[in-house]
């Protein structure tokens, strides 16, 4: 008799429509944290739609890195995260080496480009954003977009904080003013004989707390599920925002809710891939530490209370030291 084989599980990735809480219904509101909650405890994956950023402003900020990402590679330079003390700007292919799985993974196969908030130059990360001045609107179209992505994860961590029987509030102050990231991504499609080799980008958790993932029709991001370790497809809904847990939640949850592995295949299509991920990391200072929530009585944390700074850093260097990036310290 031949071997028994075991269909490969089915993993849920809900989309989770938060129009009704964001219109002030309260079941509405009961509802969307309960799904989170699921979410959250299981694969850590999500896809939100009939949220707050309009298409228009999506369209125009996706038509902008297109434009973007089609400039001269030595025009790109000109803004090249080398020259920034506080990473920012762009990012060549090969920068970075997300893998957390395999040493002898190829570095990340796309290229970035990335802002955060305006700061005068300070802790790691903190400091200007460096603009292409060659595109006009870019950065109009650009900042439109971060303000709207920075509003939805606002409501988004509200939730967040509902489903684990929280004050509504609770994140407000953390989520607000981030020293978080808008990094968008160009994967150039992979030639067949290099394909199953490459990676757009290599397994890896988010460093973070909450992702807010644009990602278009052409898709290759996957999830893995970790009791089988198979790999699983996140399907492109059009405008949706995938939403993910970083490490920071993990930790705050004491492994309730998953920082999970995902990866991205470059595209095979012939097609380019455009992706864009909003990392809301908080502020830096915050110390993150398990919450009152996540521990039965008498229950140690699993994690020691760990500064945002510190761990960003730690995750920084390794993943782009990995590919040879130096990085500003
Ligand atoms: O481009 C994507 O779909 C995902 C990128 C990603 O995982 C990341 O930037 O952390
Ligand atoms: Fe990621």
């Amino acid at each position: 008799m031949g071997s028994i084989s075991e269909s490969p599980p089915t993993v849920e990735i809900p989309i989770i429509d938060i129009s009704g809480y964001l219109a002030g219904d309260a079941e509405a509101r009961r509802k969307a944290a309960l799904q989170i909650r699921h979410a959250c405890e299981n694969q850590g994956f999500l896809q939100v739609v009939g949220h707050s950023v309009s298409q228009e402003i999506q369209h125009r900020f996706l038509a902008a890195i297109a434009r973007f990402f089609a400039l001269p590679v030595s025009e790109k330079e000109k803004v090249s995260q080398s020259l920034s003390k506080c990473h920012r700007g762009y990012e060549r292919i090969g920068g970075q080496k997300l893998d957390e799985l395999d040493d002898s993974a190829t570095p990340d196969q796309k290229e970035g480009f990335s802002i955060r908030p305006e700061r005068p130059l300070g802790k790691f990360l903190q400091g200007p954003n460096q603009w292409p001045d060659s595109l006009d609107g870019f950065r109009e179209d650009y900042m439109a977009y971060f303000t709207a992505v920075h509003e939805l994860s606002r409501s988004i961590f509200r939730l967040l904080a509902l489903s684990l029987d929280l004050p509504e509030n609770h994140f407000d102050a953390f989520a607000a003013d981030p020293d978080g990231e808008l990094s968008s991504h160009h994967y150039p499609p992979t030639p067949v004989d290099v394909a199953g080799r490459t990676r757009g980008v290599g397994a890896h958790t988010d460093f973070g707390a909450l992702t807010l993932l644009l990602q278009d029709e052409v898709g290759g991001l996957e999830v893995l599920h970790r009791p089988t370790g198979t790999w699983h497809n996140v399907p492109p809904v059009k405008g949706a925002y995938v939403c993910n847990i970083g490490d920071l939640m993990q930790i705050w949850t004491n492994n309730r809710y998953k920082s999970t592995m995902h990866r991205v295949i470059s595209p095979l299509s012939g097609k380019d891939r455009y992706s864009c991920a909003f990392f809301n990391d908080g502020a830096l200072d915050t110390l993150v530490e398990c919450l009152p929530t996540c521990i039965a009585p008498g229950e140690k944390p699993v994690y020691e209370p760990l500064k945002v700074e510190k761990h960003l850093r730690q995750r920084y260097m390794q993943s782009y030291g990995a590919a040879g990036t130096v990085l500003a310290a």
